[in-house]
């Protein structure tokens, strides 16, 4: 009989081959062992942050980004030129090789706009160096996903740290915040509606003064007073249980200073202007509640010209939710009645002709505090007319209002006169028959 076991065991090619299996599996158990105790450390010694190119921060953490690298360069610029290698050290160390172009626009005091390019991480791992840390940058994109909004290309940039760093993730945030207000300091953003969101629209724009739009007398003040009071009594809607909202209805003849009177305004409180057309196409109920939900703070929400999408003839209404816009009517009464917000919300409305408003609108609730501006008083136009031509042009302002007693003339029209004779108190009263040709008396 043949001993199978001492036959194998004699067997040089066997055992050859028996032991390379294992060491083969030796290995493999080395090899994901080795990962396992990768990961593990992975997960107990880092620790990373994750944003996607949907969240509001994104931008912000890329703008900040941006500007560390500036300030590296700078740094590395004040080391000695005998040390130039130095210099190349640090910024090869923690500038980003491969950079993607951020174009923006600035505009100036004096009106004029100004490009700026930065440099913003591209695609890829960065490591960049801030107070003592080193922290990787991966930004990712993700061909196959796009967002639906903005119909750009799905994005994350993760920033990964020591654990026992954790910490500085917020201090990165709350920064790249600051730097993100700080860049629209003085400005008023106008934002309009993009889908169900709310998009900057154009370059945020230098505030308008409060003192640059004259209204009757008290009545500006009136408004920002009231404004103001609603602002800082938050606490006293939420103990009583009231929505924390209040709509402004300002109508009136065209040309009398509704929209201006509302960038102004925004100015003054430091807010920017959610503009929102209610006659665009595509708007539904659905997505004018949610937008109106979902605001971004400090901000003014403007609804213009609500004639135009409602009128008293709900019958009309009805239609136009077919031929423009798919809001209803009772949509926007409930989109205004802003069901489950405790967020702060102010509406403004404007239009030419309250008279074709529902009063459903417009009441108590909706439409808090209604104000008339119209043509042109004889404040109004001593006002104008002293800050076109000074301080100094008092008696000619009472001559030029005088002359003006009995016509009716918007302050816009008034606006465009003193800019033809702007250099020229004289010739504006000497002209003001041509701006009385062009007034509203015969219309
Ligand atoms: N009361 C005012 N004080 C200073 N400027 C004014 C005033 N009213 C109008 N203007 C000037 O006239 C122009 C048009 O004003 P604005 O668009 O604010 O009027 P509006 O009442 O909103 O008009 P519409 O009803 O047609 O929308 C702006 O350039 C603005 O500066």
């Amino acid at each position: 009989m043949v001993d199978i076991s001492s036959f194998f065991a004699d067997n040089p090619l066997f055992s050859a081959g028996f032991g390379l299996i294992g060491v083969g599996a030796g290995l493999a158990v080395l090899r994901q062992g080795a990962r396992r105790g990768a990961d593990l450390m992975k997960r107990q010694l880092l620790v990373s942050m994750e944003i996607p190119s949907h969240d509001k921060s994104y931008q912000w953490v890329l703008g900040w980004l941006s500007r560390r690298g500036a300030e590296t360069i700078k740094t590395a610029d004040t080391v000695s030129r005998d040390m130039t290698w130095v210099r190349r050290r640090i910024a090869s160390a923690v500038l980003p090789r491969h950079v993607a172009v951020q174009t923006s626009y600035k505009q100036h005091d004096n009106g004029s706009v100004s490009t700026d390019f930065t440099m913003v991480p591209g695609q890829g791992k960065h490591i960049f160096f801030y107070r003592g840390i080193f922290i990787q940058v991966d930004r990712q994109r993700n061909a196959k996903m796009i967002d639906i909004q903005s119909a750009a290309p799905f994005e994350t940039v993760t920033l990964t740290t020591l654990s026992r760093d954790r910490r500085v993730f917020s201090r990165i945030l709350e920064e790249a915040r600051e730097y993100a207000l700080a860049q629209n300091e003085g400005r008023t953003v106008l934002y309009t509606s993009f889908g169900p969101e709310w998009r900057p629209f154009g370059l945020p724009r230098k505030r308008r003064l409060l003192d640059s739009v004259i209204l009757d007398k008290g009545v500006s003040a009136g408004i920002v007073d009231d404004v103001r009071d609603f602002i800082s009594n938050g606490k006293w809607y939420d103990e009583r249980g009231i929505p924390y909202r209040r709509g402004y209805l300002l109508y009136g003849p065209p040309g009398s200073g509704k929209t201006s009177f509302i960038q102004a305004l925004a100015g003054e409180l430091g807010y920017n202007i959610c503009i929102l057309n209610l006659s665009e196409r595509g708007l539904t109920d659905d997505r004018l509640n949610h937008l109106l939900t979902v605001a971004p703070e400090r901000s003014l929400i403007l609804l213009e010209d609500v004639d135009a999408a409602f009128n008293r003839n709900r019958q009309q209404s009805e239609q136009n939710a077919y031929q423009q816009s798919m809001v209803t009517f009772s949509g926007l009464l409930n989109a205004l009645d802003g069901v489950a917000s405790s967020d702060e919300r102010i509406i403004l409305m404007t239009t030419n002709h309250i008279e074709r408003l529902d009063p459903a609108l417009i009441r108590p609730g909706r439409v808090d505090v209604k104000v008339f501006l119209g043509n042109a008083t004889g404040f109004q136009i001593r006002q104008m007319f002293t800050r076109f031509y000074g301080p100094g042009s008092a008696d000619l302002a009472d001559r030029f209002a005088k002359m003006l007693e009995g016509h009716t003339v918007s302050t816009a029209q008034l606006q465009g006169h003193f800019v033809v004779h702007k250099k020229d108190a004289m010739a504006s009263i000497d002209n003001v028959h041509s701006l009385i040709e062009l007034t509203n008396d015969s219309k």
